[in-house]
């Protein structure tokens, strides 16, 4: 339920398979599942009906996929709820020939996903996050499938992660000599194992939507490329926009504040004066001071930073319970999160939700949810 380009990353998802004609969809959902009901409900807004089957213990991916066994009799589609794919993909993967095809894509590091070995477009197996660095083609865990797949996934194993992957299915189903092949696809596909990696995703995202003004823009506003601006918001005077961006509604943007590509901006977000912001995501609610910058940088819902804050982006190692991850991005944060006035964050810092951070204080690292940093 994450916002790209202001949408839910699933509602991305829902409307790539739409377009491509596609009217049932059954979601399998778990954690916060009320919030994801609540939202599609049953479906007919969007162009589709939605059933919902729940996995309430995150076993894998094979036994996320059995929950929705009683729903299907023909050949489907799976999809992952949070990657984000255009519906060009989604096209490839229909238009491919075969009974099974795993919806490939090619990546430079395809290490932390699934490989797949392939011998022309028949894939001989599948390497489940081999963690080296390699290029090939990799997994998007889109796939066609056939009905005869419930029958295989309780003889799947447990995984070495403790759990039930689909790909493993896929693999013993291979060693039975079922053909299963690939194709690959120069279609967007992106997915998002961290926080900061929303902001590829959005930056994928808002490329993809068209501009449209419904609020205010004052007089002596700059704005260039696609920039959409939502009902009850308001641009003031001075301000320098270069899409894409995208600004949800009710928003107060300015004066004086330039916003950069690629970033999106929930409902109800106050940018105070003579702040710059690039690709970034701010989710609803937030407020940001005068004179601030925030680059490269995912701030969750109801933030409030104070003025002359600094979030600097750069390279660093990014702390996420406890482990350490290299990456490249300004802060992260969650919701509800306040910070004083000249705030410094340096590159990859980890905010928990709501946390408190005192006037004048420079961050590195992590802070945990709830803390105080004075
Ligand atoms: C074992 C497996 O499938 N691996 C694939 C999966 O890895 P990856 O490790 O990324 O798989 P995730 O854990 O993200 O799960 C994929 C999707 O299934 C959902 N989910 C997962 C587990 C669960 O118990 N319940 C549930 O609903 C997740 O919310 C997500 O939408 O996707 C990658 C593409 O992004 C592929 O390259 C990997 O080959």
């Amino acid at each position: 339920m994450l916002p790209l380009a202001n949408m839910p990353f699933m509602e991305h998802v829902v409307r790539a398979l739409v377009d491509n004609g596609i009217d049932e969809i059954v979601a399998v959902v778990g954690y916060q599942k009320e919030r994801v009901m609540d939202y599609f409900e049953d479906g007919v807004k969007f162009g589709a009906r939605i059933t919902y089957v729940f996995q309430e213990e995150r076993l894998g991916t094979a036994h996320a996929l059995r929950r929705a066994q009683e729903h299907i009799d023909d050949q489907f589609l799976v999809v992952n709820g949070d990657n984000i794919l255009d519906s060009r993909a989604v096209g490839d993967l229909l238009s491919a020939d075969g009974d099974y095809v795993i919806l490939g894509a090619l990546r430079e590091h395809a290490g932390d996903y699934g490989v797949l070995v392939v011998d022309g477009d028949v894939v001989k197996q599948i390497h489940e996050k081999p963690g080296r660095a390699c290029a090939g083609i990799v997994n998007t865990g889109a796939y066609k499938m056939m009905p005869d797949i419930f029958e295989e996934i309780p003889r799947t194993p447990i995984s070495e992660r403790g759990g039930y992957d689909i790909t493993q299915t896929l693999c013993q189903m291979m060693e039975r000599g079922v053909k299963i092949r690939t194709v690959v696809t120069k279609a967007i596909w992106g997915d998002a194992a961290f926080a900061w990696d929303l902001l590829a995703a959005n930056s994928i995202a808002a490329g993809l939507m068209k501009s449209e003004i419904h609020g205010e823009i004052e007089d002596g506003v700059v704005i260039r490329g696609q920039v959409s601006l939502g009902e009850g918001s308001l641009i003031r005077s001075g301000s320098y926009i270069i899409g894409p961006v995208l600004i949800g509604e009710g928003c107060d943007i300015g004066p004086n504040v330039t916003i950069l590509p690629s970033t999106t901006i929930g409902d109800s977000v106050r940018v105070g004066s003579f702040t710059e912001i690039r690709n970034s995501i701010l989710m609803r609610g937030s407020r940001i001071g005068s004179m601030s910058v925030i680059s490269d940088s995912v701030i969750g819902e109801d933030c409030c930073l104070g003025d002359m804050c600094l979030i600097e982006a750069g390279s660093s190692l990014a702390e996420v319970e406890g482990e350490f991850y290299r990456a490249e991005f300004g802060a992260v944060m969650g919701d509800s999160v306040v910070a004083g006035s000249r705030v410094l964050m340096m590159p990859c810092s980890v905010v928990g939700s709501s946390a408190k951070i005192g006037s004048g204080v420079t961050i590195r690292g992590s802070v945990e949810r709830g803390s105080r940093v004075v």
